[in-house]
Parts: C-alpha cells; structure tokens; sequence
C-alpha cells in the first residue's frame, strides 16, 4: 500500500520550529505530514503516526515536553527510520553537532530539511559527506531557508545550474537582520533610533540568529555566501572569505561574554555606527551590508558599502533580502526580493522542502 503520509521528527522547536509545528498542526497538512517526534536540546517526545503531534491553540512545545525523556539525537533519528513509511528529520536548531548528524540520517534513509546553516557551511567534508550519504541512499536533502529565508534562492539557483546556464555573479542583500538595521538606521524619510534599539527590535522581531552577535560579525551572512558557493559548484569555505565585521573593535563588545553583556555594552557605541551612516549621508548615500560571489575567480566578499538611494540595494525597505543573479541567460539580472527573517517566511521555505520531500517520496512510492 504506498503511503501517502510523510512521518515528521522536529529537532529545535524555538522560534522556527514551533512555527513550523503549529502549521504542521493545521487541517491542510496533516494528510500530508505526521508529527512524529518533536524535541529541544533537553527533552524529546516520541510517537506513533497513528497518534500525531499537534500544537493546538495557546499551546507550547515546552508543555507537550514537559515529562517527555531526555535527548538522544541517534535514538530520535533511528525512531523516524524505523517506522513504515517515508520519514524527514527537520533539525530547527542551529547546532552543529545535529549538523554532524546529517550523513547518519540520510544513511538510515531517513530524509532531511533544515534551515539550520551550520551543515552546510561548516566544513567542506561534511558537506561532501551529505551529498556522498543523500546520493548513495538514494535520499534527499532539502535547505531552502537556510539562505534568504523561504525566498526561492536555491531552488532558483539549482533550476539555473541544472538547466545550464552560466552563473557569473551573485550578489545580495542575505541579512534580513542587518537588513532591518541598516535600512530603518539609515531611513532618509524617518526619525532613525539608535543602533542598538534597532537591534533589539530586530530581536523581538524574530529576525536575529539565536545570538545576535552570528549576525553583526558578519559570520551569518558569510555562511550564506558559502552555502550559494557551494550549491554553483565551487568548492569555498569560509576561511576563503574576505569578511567585514560590522561590530566595533573594542574588546567589551568583541570579548563579550554572553549575548545578555553584548547587548547591554552597545547603547554606548551608538556613536561609532551614526558616524558611519553619517559618512555615507554626505555622499548622499545610505549603508547596506552585501554578499558576492564572482564564480570565475572562486571569491566571496561580505562587506558594508555605501550604496545611492536610486541602487536597488539602496531603496529596500524592512527586513527585506534581494539576490540578483547576472547569468549568461540574464545579463541583466534575475533578481528576488522579499522578507528574509522571521518565523513565518523561514518556515514558508520548509514546509516548500517538505513538499518537495512529499511529491518525490509519495510519487515515487505510488
Ligand atoms: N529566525 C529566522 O528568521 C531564521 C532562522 N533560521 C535558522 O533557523 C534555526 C532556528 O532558529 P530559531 O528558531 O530562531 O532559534 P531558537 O533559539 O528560537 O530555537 C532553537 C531551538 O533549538 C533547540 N536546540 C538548540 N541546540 C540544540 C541541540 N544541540 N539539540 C537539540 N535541540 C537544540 C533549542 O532548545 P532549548 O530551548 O532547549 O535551548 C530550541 O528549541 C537556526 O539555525 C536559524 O539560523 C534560518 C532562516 C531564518
Ligand atoms: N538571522 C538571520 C535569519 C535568517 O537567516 C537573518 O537575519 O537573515
Ligand atoms: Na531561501
């Protein structure tokens, strides 16, 4: 009988991963997918797909975990594999060691989707190592939201490669955190706050990285640009990177102990950020923080530049991404744009990938 129904395990169920799991509890999916396994980094709760998990109104992961037995990553993944069916792991942390993982679920045949950057930009041999289990297991690996959010950027970019074009420059807006920052600090229309209030409001937002600081050292965005690198082929890490950190150079804010200590010494480098803006103001220009990629010479660079309002860069708004892609096929670029942070928009593009997942696993099987 082949299965129609996909069997869920959710790793992270913070901001991204309750989102995800209250969607997944909605009338629309749950023909289509089976929660079966949701876990934080203390607690996992195991069931049967005749029983599925669902979030309902005014309900919180941390309650349906409460008594739940402790985290066995292994132990969670061989569950999924176990069951009758097709089975996704979707890891909504940002840990690196669920990354680890990867290679073990595919070789289990157990697919995976995350938005988690960590896999796919961490060491080359992992990623190598993803691709090598996904091909061999013949299993599939999706992680739209793990650059631009749900924005289609990977998937664009793997219709492009796949379709042969030639890709000769990508060039973007990756952050919707330093996105929001740098457009709202930067507002020529607007009454601007101070840089750290914005931060903050970017926070509360929902569009900063578990901690803030993976965002304003520029490292979040380098991830991006690896992750885009690596999808073209080219074969960069990190370290290849030229990368601007945009957090001023005094050791109270770059040795800060605790995101809590980062945030509470920023009000008192306001200053340092509204004399750059100033700068740029002079020039009549505005700050935005910008990923390229030249694929003929295998460089990434992730700057802060100065950019005049009539720039496409220049006149984003929000939290809003923009990647343009100048290909054979597109001199002038195909370029996407929209919110690139936040719970709904980042969980626009998994639930994308688990229906990829779904129409190749209940096609397959039918
Ligand atoms: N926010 C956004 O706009 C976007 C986010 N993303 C990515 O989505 C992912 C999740 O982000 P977000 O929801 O904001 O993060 P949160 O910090 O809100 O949630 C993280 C969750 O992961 C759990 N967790 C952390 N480490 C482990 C571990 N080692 N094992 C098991 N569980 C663990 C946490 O558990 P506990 O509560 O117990 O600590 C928590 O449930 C990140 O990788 C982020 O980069 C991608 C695109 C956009
Ligand atoms: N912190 C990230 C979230 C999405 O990847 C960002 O601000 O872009
Ligand atoms: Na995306």
């Amino acid at each position: 009988m082949p299965s129609s129904t996909i069997n869920v395990g959710i790793i992270g169920v913070g901001l991204v991963g309750k989102c995800l799991l209250r969607n997944l509890s909605l009338d629309r999916h749950t023909k289509a997918f089976a929660v079966v396994g949701i876990a934080n980094s203390k607690r996992a709760l195991l069931q049967d797909p005749s029983k599925p998990i669902s979030l309902g109104e005014g309900e919180e992961p941390s309650g349906l975990l409460s008594s739940a037995p402790a985290l066995d990553p292994k132990a969670f993944i061989t569950h999924l594999a176990q069951l009758q069916g097709p089975a996704v792991l979707v890891d909504c942390t940002s840990s690196p060691d669920l990354a680890n993982l990867y290679p073990v679920a595919l070789r289990q045949g157990v697919d995976v989707v995350t938005p988690n950057k960590k896999g796919f930009s961490s060491d080359l041999s992992l990623w190598n190592e993803v691709q090598k289990a996904a091909k061999e297991s013949n299993t599939l690996v999706y992680h739209e939201s793990t650059v631009g959010a749900g924005l289609p950027v990977l998937a664009t970019l793997r219709d492009l490669v796949r379709t042969g074009d030639e890709i000769l420059k990508v060039e973007g807006v990756f952050s919707g955190t330093l996105s929001y920052l740098f457009n709202t600090f930067c507002s020529p229309t607007t009454t601007t706050p101070p840089f750290s209030q914005a931060l903050l409001k970017a926070k509360e937002l929902g569009y900063t990285e578990p901690d803030p600081r993976d965002d304003l050292d520029g490292m979040d965005v380098a991830r991006k640009v690896v992750i885009v690198a690596r999808s073209l082929g080219l074969p960069l890490s990190l370290g290849d990177l030229t990368v601007e950190n945009v957090v001023p150079d005094v050791k109270e804010l770059r040795e800060a102990s605790s995101p809590e200590a980062f945030l509470s010494a920023l009000p008192g480098h306001d200053g340092h950020f509204s004399k750059l803006r100033e700068a740029a103001k002079a020039e009549g220009k505005v700050l935005r923080y910008v990923g390229s990629i030249d694929p003929r010479s295998s460089k990434g660079t992730v700057s802060l530049n100065a950019y005049p309002s009539s720039h496409p860069f220049g006149a984003l708004e929000g939290s809003d991404n923009m990647v343009a892609f100048t290909t054979r096929r597109f001199p002038n670029p195909l370029v996407i744009q929209g919110s690139g942070a936040g719970d709904e928009v980042t969980v626009f593009g998994v639930l994308a990938d688990l229906y990829r997942v779904h129409d190749q696993r209940c096609t397959r099987s039918a």
